[in-house]
């Protein structure tokens, strides 16, 4: 469905050149959720508008369903949908009045329209509100009515950047119960950007991740917590002679940080909870009794964390607010 090489970007504004996007080459099948996942700034939005057609790539090349991105940009837009970080619903106009202009921007007659409009403020849920006009909204209904906007035409695939940002937990959890339910019943594929690790990590088949304008990792989450972060297991001993002995026996380690338990031992193993009493037995057999054991999982954060030696969390918690989208290029 995306198949992409080279795709670069680079901006030139006041003197300063910013390299937003360098070098990705991507492919994404049909059918497929792939969340493309990177902090503010990591080139995800303008990777988007260039597969969208929004903006012309600096260099590279991209077939988008089935059309060159360079010479057939119509049929691109033909084909796909795209809800952007901003509410493409306009204000005063009633939620099914502005499904309905949708439907006429995209050429389709006043009856298929009518009939698809209707069919997706029921599966959007949109019932309740379809008279009220946009501003009327709750932050998640207008999302909501922004995706049935971008799926009026039956795109066989669909750019979503960052359709959950700014909702609350609850909104968060529905939208992506509606995209689940959504893509379950059509096969549309779905390419979307998020910040939220645990989103990418629960809903979508597929992360690549994304820093500093390059794709760092492109695999299924679980492959990539399994062979970029393993799991982590603390083993606690009575002393911290008997840590540093087990250790070296099963190649953990003992923080060296100040006011850290010299008696834990840290290891990051692939398969955590069946290492745990592989080591546990294994220590035994040396005499080294284990008095307290934990085992956690690895989160995409760690993932990120092992391929930057940045936490991802942290700089979205320090991140600004997101800006309005840039204007084209
Ligand atoms: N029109 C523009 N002119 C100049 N620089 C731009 C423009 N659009 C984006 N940039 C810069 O390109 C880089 C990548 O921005 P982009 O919006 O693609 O990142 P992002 O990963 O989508 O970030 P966010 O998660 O904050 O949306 C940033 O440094 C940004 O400031």
């Amino acid at each position: 469905m995306i198949t992409a090489q080279g795709l670069t970007k680079t901006f030139r504004s006041k003197g300063q050149v910013v390299e937003a996007v360098r070098s990705v080459d991507l492919s994404v099948a049909a059918g497929e959720l792939v969340a493309f996942l990177g902090p503010n700034g990591a080139g995800k939005s303008t990777t988007l508008r260039m597969l969208t057609t929004l903006l012309p790539p600096t260099t590279g090349e991209a077939i988008v369903a089935g059309c060159d991105i360079r010479t057939d940009a119509a049929g691109v837009r033909r084909r796909i949908g795209y809800v952007g970080q901003g509410n493409s619903g306009g204000h005063t106009q009633r939620v099914r009045d502005e499904l309905h202009a949708q439907g006429a921007f995209y050429g389709m007659g006043r009856g298929e329209t009518r009939a698809r409009a209707a069919e997706l403020i029921e599966s959007l849920e949109l019932g309740q509100v379809a008279n009220r006009t946009v501003q009327s909204l709750s932050g998640g209904q207008k999302r909501r009515l922004d995706i049935a906007l971008g799926l009026i035409h039956r795109p066989e695939l669909l750019f979503l950047d960052e359709p959950s940002t700014g909702l609350d937990p609850h909104s968060r959890a529905n939208l992506w119960e509606h995209i689940v339910d959504l893509r379950r019943a059509t096969g549309t594929t779905i390419f979307l950007t998020t910040h939220y690790l645990d989103e990418a990590d629960q809903l979508a088949e597929r992360v690549m991740v994304m820093d500093h304008g390059a794709v760092i990792a492109d695999d299924t989450a679980d492959a990539l917590k399994g062979s970029l972060a393993g799991d982590r297991v603390t083993l606690t001993f009575d002393t911290a002679s008997d840590a540093a002995t087990a250790a070296a026996r099963i190649g953990g380690e003992v923080s060296a940080e100040e006011g850290a338990d010299a008696r834990v031992v840290a290891v990051t193993a692939p398969g955590g909870d069946r290492a745990l009493p592989r080591y546990i037995r294994s220590l035994a057999d040396a005499g080294l009794e284990v008095v307290a054991a934990t085992h956690r999982q690895p989160t995409l954060d760690d993932v990120f964390l092992a391929l930057t030696g940045r936490s991802l969390r942290e700089e979205a918690a320090a991140a600004e607010p997101t800006a309005p989208e840039p204007a084209l290029a």
